[in-house]
């Protein structure tokens, strides 16, 4: 399906894409184009394979031994499931939030860190930069700059996804893919994230899985609705909230199944 009228760069072109766990098919043909600089939703009910799907996109859903996959997604126009290509940079270029927010049992400065630890940056003026670029990406400076030596578990729940999302952030990605990010937040942090993404789209492509129709309707560019391992309908997101080309799209976002 071609999805794309605006001229943008295709930052993943999935071509073909089929998935297994061992002999249960969880994606089926999916053939997609995520631009730069786009939110995009991925919507459709219970089981229809939108975890699994961002999961493929930096290839996480790998660490499931029996996974098997077909197809090709081409990142920045090469397939990520190519041999020589380094799943490690992939997994550095695109980040991932997941529902519930897990920051390490560490301080708020720890966490924002790690990641740039584990690269082998170690100079502390260099840190507490990126430390503080990232948190002020993440909205999250005013509210944690006079306590980033305290427990990252003493911040609210919307805190802590911000810091989880400035923990992202930290590693200067390209793409974050975002699993039911604000599922379990309260609407004032939920409004807060939400706020976010909108924000950090000038700088990054956000792929966002949401329950939420509302949700996708306010923040996201494109939306692409799966059901049952297949893509549906993908397009502009106005145009599927308001005139969907497909009878099965329409009875999902008019709330008559999922
Ligand atoms: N680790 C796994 N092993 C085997 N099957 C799995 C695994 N993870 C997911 N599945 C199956 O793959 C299909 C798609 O699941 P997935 O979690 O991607 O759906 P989803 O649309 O994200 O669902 P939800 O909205 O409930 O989170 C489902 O049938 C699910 O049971």
């Amino acid at each position: 399906m071609t999805n794309k009228l605006i001229d943008k760069r295709t930052i993943f072109k999935i071509k073909d894409l089929n998935l297994w766990y061992g002999n249960d098919q969880a994606l089926k043909g999916l053939n997609y184009d995520i631009n730069e600089h786009d939110v995009t939703a991925i919507i459709g009910p219970s089981g229809c394979g939108k975890s699994t799907f961002i999961k493929t996109l930096n290839r996480m859903v790998e660490l499931i031994p029996s996974v098997r996959t077909s197809g090709e997604i081409l990142y920045n126009e090469t397939n990520i499931f190519s041999k020589s290509f380094r799943v490690e940079e992939l997994r550095t270029k695109v980040g991932m939030v997941f529902q519930k927010p897990n920051p390490f049992p560490k301080s708020i400065y720890e966490n924002v860190v790690y990641g740039a630890k584990v690269h082998g940056i170690k100079n502390k003026s260099q840190l507490m930069e990126i430390a503080e670029t990232s948190l002020r990406s993440a909205a999250l400076w005013d509210e944690v700059k006079d306590r980033l030596n305290s427990n990252a578990y003493g911040l609210s729940g919307g805190q802590q996804q911000r810091l989880c999302i400035a923990r992202c952030l930290a590693i200067q990605p390209e793409v974050l893919l975002m699993d039911e990010p604000t599922s379990a937040l309260d609407p004032i942090a939920t409004a807060k994230i939400e706020e976010l993404i909108v924000e950090l789209k000038k700088e990054y492509t956000i792929v966002i899985v949401t329950h939420s129709m509302q949700q996708a309707a306010r923040i996201s560019d494109e939306t692409a609705f799966f059901l049952l391992g297949e893509l549906i309908e993908a397009g502009n997101t106005k145009t599927i909230f308001t005139t969907p080309r497909d009878k099965r799209t329409e009875d999902y976002i008019t709330g008559r199944f999922g």
